[in-house]
């Protein structure tokens, strides 16, 4: 169980959007799950109203670009392989703050349960439309992986394609999942090769990143 107070969010009518934190009940976090499965589906992770105020973020977020691949200098468009868009969460927002603060509980819980020496969190939106797709890939590789785990919270239901399909170390599927608001997954970034099906309504989420980096000197 999380020893961490979550948070729910109230919205106003004259006003919508999150104007109020009050703490909410711990979440089970299945962490047995992840221990055995390195791999753990949650869902109604998020209270609705942060669903709602997260994804009309993104809907209307000015910032996003089409996504790249590849590292520091060689980032390079690829649309072969992603087609969707995506934007930074900074914190700029209560909805956002909330957010990270939920998955900085989790990054504590991960540490305490595994004694992963995660060092932070990053995420970003994802905006993929009709048609948008991202090849079967890995988000980190062993040998130089400051990706531990990965996170993806759904933030609409997508009831035509968009599934994410998860592959085991033999590329066999080990999880088709349509994604459905408020649910979140974690998974080992090293460990599972996995693509996001072309969709046929628009699919919002945020995709994250627990990270363990070397302390800076
Ligand atoms: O949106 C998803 O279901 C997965 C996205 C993904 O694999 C990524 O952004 O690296
Ligand atoms: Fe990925």
């Amino acid at each position: 169980m999380m020893e961490t107070a979550l948070a729910a969010v109230h919205s106003n009518i004259d006003q919508p959007g999150i104007d109020q934190v009050v703490p909410l009940q711990p979440v089970e976090l299945g962490f047995a799950e992840f221990e055995q499965h390195g791999l753990v589906v949650l869902p109604h992770f998020l209270p609705v109203e942060l669903i709602q105020s997260l994804k009309k973020e993104v809907q209307h977020q000015a910032k996003l670009q089409p996504a790249a691949i590849g590292r520091a200098n060689t980032l390079q468009l690829a649309q072969d392989i992603r087609r969707d868009k995506t934007c930074w969460l900074t914190g700029e927002s209560i909805a956002q703050q909330l957010y990270m603060q939920q998955l900085n509980a989790i990054l504590t819980q991960l540490n305490r349960s595994f004694f992963l020496g995660l060092t932070g969190y990053e995420c970003h939106f994802s905006h993929y439309q009709p048609g948008d797709f991202y090849r079967t890939h890995l988000d980190a590789f062993s040998d130089q992986a400051s990706r531990r785990v990965t996170s993806v919270c759904y933030l609409n239901d997508v009831e035509q394609g968009g599934e994410l399909v998860v592959y085991d170390e033999q590329q066999q599927p080990v999880l088709i999942l349509p994604p459905r608001a408020g649910t979140l997954i974690l998974f080992e970034s090293s460990r599972f090769p996995h693509e996001v099906k072309p969709t046929a309504q628009h699919r919002y989420s945020i995709a994250g990143w627990f990270r363990q980096d070397p302390p800076v000197f």
